[in-house]
């Protein structure tokens, strides 16, 4: 497969999406720049994941986080590749021995897009009026402003949901603003929901960047490119969702940025039918990240978030 003669600096291990391809793309840019490196010299190794097989039932039925990461890890072990990039938002808490989060991109737009070719918000949809999306948070939070709402499993790549929303399968959907920004699409979102009622899932806008823990090389390599905001803000976002113990079933959003020295973090829990939510928001020094995070999540359970998270 390699042509070139010498070995690559490094194996960048990626999936197929074209989002995927962008932030692998991005990556490596940023470290050719950074390091004064020949883009040829990083190959990108393009892997499928069990994630983006399974096309015929919701994720979170199929077993959910992790499906987007199991593939890429093993490649990581066997070391096919140096690095593994990833959205955040797919990758689970929970990394297995040896593997870690070596670097995070600057994060872009961290909110949700609505597009529709019917209506210009989720508000002005028709009455009882489909919704197509395949995120219980998303459901959740939609069929809180709009509990008449009809939701649609909406699974896929980005292109794949855009071209169900075209062919009709829907009235309107909701994306990752920062994907469409990624594909260069960020035209067709036809409003941006407000972060006040509708919070982002824990990570998104953020590009991950994993690798083994203990090569050295490697994570000096790409420690020249790491955002240190970003990364704070994942620290919390991510022990939030650890302390919830969410279940790829439970809706949960959380959302951690930086003003100054300080951190603010937002959290919310719902119940599947966006009845019911629990709330917080609060703010910690930057060092407290990873606190922040967990006493967001205790407040939530101490609450009564806890009836949320039963199973079925
Ligand atoms: N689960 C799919 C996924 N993972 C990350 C993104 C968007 C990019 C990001 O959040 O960084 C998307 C698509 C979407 O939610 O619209």
């Amino acid at each position: 497969m390699q042509s070139e003669a010498s070995t690559p600096v490094l194996r960048i291990g990626t999936r197929g999406s074209p989002l995927a391809l962008a932030q692998a793309h991005e990556t490596r840019a940023r470290l050719a720049v950074a390091h004064g490196l020949d883009e040829a010299s990083m190959e990108i190794v393009v892997i499928k994941t069990s994630g983006d097989r399974i096309q015929d039932r919701s994720l979170s039925e199929a077993g959910g986080k992790g499906l987007f990461t199991k593939e890429l890890e093993e490649a990581l072990f066997s070391g096919a590749i140096d690095i593994a990039v990833h959205s955040s938002k797919d990758v689970p808490t929970f990394l297995p021995e040896g593997l870690t989060l070596i670097a995070f991109l600057p994060r872009e737009d961290v909110r949700d897009a609505f597009l529709s070719p019917v209506a210009g918000s989720i508000r002005e949809l028709p009455q009882g009026a489909l919704l197509g999306t395949s995120s219980l948070r998303r459901r959740a939070m939609a069929l809180r402003v709009r509990p008449d709402l009809v939701v649609v499993e909406f699974r896929g790549n980005v292109q794949t949901r855009l071209a169900k929303l075209e062919n009709g399968v829907a009235h309107g959907t909701l994306l990752a603003l920062a994907g469409l920004r990624r594909l260069g699409r960020a035209e067709l979102a036809t409003s941006i929901l407000d972060l006040d009622d509708f919070l982002p899932a824990v990570g998104q806008g953020a590009v991950a960047v994993e690798g083994r823990a203990d090569d050295v090389r490697v994570r000096e390599l790409l420690a020249a490119i790491n955002d240190p905001a970003t990364e704070t803000a994942l620290v919390a976002e991510r022990a939030f969702l650890t302390r919830l113990d969410g279940s790829c079933r439970t809706p949960i959003g959380g959302l951690a940025t930086l003003s100054g020295d300080a951190l603010l973090f937002r959290g919310i829990v719902l119940s599947p039918d966006g009845r019911q939510s629990e709330a917080t928001r609060m703010t910690a020094p930057l060092a407290d990240a990873a606190r922040i995070g967990t006493t967001a999540a205790d407040e939530l359970i101490g609450r009564g978030g806890k009836t949320f998270f039963a199973t079925g």
